[in-house]
């Protein structure tokens, strides 16, 4: 939102965020997968009448286009009234509006595409790693131990210092890999015939790319559910060439927003590992509490809420913390 709008989202019940969400529980859903709804497959059954029995789907339809064009306009206008007020140049939108190139529709289209396509997706990756966290206590350690012994524990991680962090490095790759966000990628149709491995398959057939199965190729994952940033280094200790993240998709269509998911996700990682610990929550006995979420079906797939605890590192790590959310008035 800061990037695309210029807008620094409220921690609790922000007006944009319940927005979206509500949009894109409808887009990114277990009803926008090809085949999940018949009409899917028999268009034709988009001319039946909404009031019809079994025409649940046209009014999922308008529902959705309803709260996608709030979710584009509304951050859109708050925009422009920054614009008015000189209070923004420096957002996306204000850019693209400013320099008059493209008419408003599409800027906010294009927003409202990189907002959509960008949210439930990082945040699920990031649910996954503190999952990932709570879970292998020993492995948070390590990758703790790393960034203390090369950056210290008197600043926080900056992109600079990536190169020398080899263990969050596979870290990264592996909770990516671990629990796909998005297990059936996104589906494209093939533009004309072809005949792939022997088999033919006619313009216009929906293809779906399988990242989930990529992810548990035994062949080159041993014991694929298992959560081990080791995979990812050779015999002799350094990073390894599999550096392709599978679930930002493939070809011509791969995700455009990687880079930044990429940065973002990397700075969130190492930013809590070098700060906080988190680890499974304990029931008023002390006992710790048992956590195994289920994943959601639908394009994005993200881990149900479940219960950890995240605490500062030390004294210090509180200060560095709050410094940061100083600087940046949080
Ligand atoms: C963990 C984070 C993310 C994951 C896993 C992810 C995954 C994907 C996948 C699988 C696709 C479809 C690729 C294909 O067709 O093969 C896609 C498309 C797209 N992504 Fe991402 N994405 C992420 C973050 C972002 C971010 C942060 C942005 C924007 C800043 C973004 C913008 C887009 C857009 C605009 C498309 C559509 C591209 C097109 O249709 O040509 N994504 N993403």
């Amino acid at each position: 939102m800061a990037t695309l709008y210029g807008y620094e989202v409220q921690s609790t019940n922000d007006h944009f965020v319940a927005l979206s969400g509500s949009a894109l529980k409808k887009l990114v859903g277990a009803r926008s997968f090809p085949g999940a709804v018949a009409v899917n497959t028999f268009p034709i059954l988009r001319y039946i009448p909404s009031w019809m029995p079994g025409a649940g789907f046209q009014r999922y339809a308008a529902e959705a286009r309803q709260l996608t064009k709030e979710m584009q306009e509304v951050p859109a206008n708050f925009v422009k009234q920054n614009m008015r007020d000189g209070k923004d140049s420096t957002s996306v939108v204000a850019k693209l509006l400013a320099a008059n190139r493209h008419d408003e529709a599409a800027i906010q289209a294009v927003a409202g595409s990189a907002h959509a396509a960008g949210t439930d997706t990082t945040v699920s990756s990031l649910a996954s790693f503190c999952l990932a966290m709570a879970l292998y206590p020993e492995i948070q350690k390590k990758a703790q131990t790393e960034i203390d012994t090369v950056i210290g524990t008197d600043r926080l991680p900056e992109f600079e210092d990536r190169p020398s962090l080899p263990f969050v490095e596979a870290l990264y790759r592996e909770f990516m890999r671990w629990k796909p966000v998005t297990p059936l990628g996104v589906s494209h149709a093939s533009t004309e015939d072809d005949i792939y491995n022997g088999y033919f398959i006619p313009k216009g057939t929906t293809v779906i790319s399988n990242i989930w199965a990529m992810t548990r190729d035994e062949s080159i994952y041993h014991e694929p559910d298992r959560f081990n940033p080791d995979r990812f280094f050779t015999a002799d200790g350094k990073l390894n060439e599999n550096a392709t993240i599978l679930t930002f998709g493939f070809g011509r269509r791969i995700c455009p927003g990687r880079h930044h998911a990429d940065a973002t996700i990397w700075a969130t990682i190492v930013s809590v590992l070098s700060t906080f610990n988190i680890a499974k929550a304990k029931d008023a006995t002390g006992k710790e509490i048992d956590i195994d979420p289920k994943y959601s079906d639908g394009l994005v797939s993200q881990p149900g809420r479940f219960a950890c605890s995240i605490t500062p590192r030390s004294e210090m790590a509180k200060t560095l913390v709050q410094a940061a959310a100083d600087t940046h008035d949080l």
